[in-house]
């Protein structure tokens, strides 16, 4: 773990705030790709830095996939690992691809090529412009509004999970989102206080029930078509028993025991090209051993089994 400064990578420890709480910042980079402008959207001109151990970079791998990108988007795979030199680009484990666009050896190299006295933090997942040898952007929030419509004319899918009308609702649902489950297992698990991790843990749950709730009366989180607001959720929810509930302490309860929050992870798994995005060996490597001051001794956590792909049942709610 580590961070840019001036250009120059430094192997420090995440600084908490004031009460042991998690911090997280801004992600920095954030142009866009549209017509007219600097990124124009084109066919095997942008490239995705991603991990498939990281909830932010899955977003995109997902949307990628549901907007038919793949022929025109590539993407590189980090080393589920990320010790002292952070993100590595290395391929000693299955499924880590290396970089065959600039053979960069570290992640950080990508930031420094963008941005040579880039100072920050280095993450996943990054939107790579090969013409420029720029970063577009590294807000998977952003980048995953850019694939949902600034490609459409290119691939003719103009499926929206973003739709004008059910904006207000998306919206609502993905701030509480964000704040107490997307970053709310992160604020739990690096929590260096009792009080900083209660307080968390105990928003997620709350929010839990609140989706529990939402999810026995309708479809889909925003209403009855998937938008945009199910995407963001799934990655969490995906992780939850396998990394959040033992190594990041999560554990009032398990995804198992919320049926209409399970049986919508288990809905949006089987949506066609998504659990070739799921890989649950990067997944469960890269959290407990990656964390030492949670997890000193790095024994990785054999994990329960859990068949996602097994009927959902969520034929019985309409949808659109
Ligand atoms: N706001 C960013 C957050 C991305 C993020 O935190 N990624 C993590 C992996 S899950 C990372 O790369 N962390 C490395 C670091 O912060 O040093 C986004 O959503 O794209």
């Amino acid at each position: 773990m580590g961070l840019l400064e001036n250009g120059v990578w430094r192997d420090k420890p995440r600084e908490p705030g004031k009460k042991g709480e998690f911090v997280r910042k801004d992600a920095q980079l954030r142009n866009w790709v549209g017509k007219g402008g600097e990124f124009p959207p084109e066919s095997g001109r942008y490239h995705l830095y991603v991990s498939y151990a990281c909830p932010w970079a899955h977003r995109t791998l997902i949307f990628r996939k549901l907007k038919g990108l793949a022929d025109h988007i590539s993407f590189s795979v980090v080393h589920p690992l990320m010790l002292e030199n952070g993100w590595e680009l290395t391929t000693d484990f299955e499924g880590a691809t290396g970089d065959p666009v600039n053979g960069f050896t570290y992640l950080h190299q990508v930031y420094t090529a963008n941005d040579p006295a880039y100072t920050g933090r280095v993450s996943v997942p990054v939107l790579w412009d090969r013409k420029t040898g720029r970063i577009v952007s590294n807000e998977s929030a952003e980048i995953i509004r850019m694939l949902n419509s600034e490609f459409d004319d290119l691939t003719g899918n103009t499926d929206d999970y973003y739709p004008e009308d059910l904006r207000n609702e998306i919206d609502l649902v993905n701030e509480r989102v964000y704040e107490t489950v997307n970053n709310g297992v992160y604020r739990s698990g690096f929590a260096r206080t009792q009080d900083a991790y209660e307080e968390a843990v105990t928003e997620l749950f709350d929010t839990m029930d609140w989706l529990e709730d939402r999810l026995s009366k309708q479809r889909y989180l925003a209403g009855d078509r998937v938008t945009e607001a199910d995407w963001r959720l799934f990655p969490t929810m995906i992780r939850f028993d396998h990394v959040y509930h033992g190594h990041f302490k999560c554990n009032r309860n398990r995804l198992i025991e919320f049926p209409n929050l399970f049986g919508l992870t288990r809905e949006l798994y089987q949506w066609p090209g998504v659990a070739e995005t799921v890989n649950m060996e990067h997944i469960r490597w890269h959290y407990y051993y990656s964390h030492p001051w949670v997890n000193p001794t790095r024994v990785v956590s054999i994990g329960p089994e859990i068949d996602f792909g097994a009927p959902h049942g969520r034929e019985r709610l309409k949808a659109a």
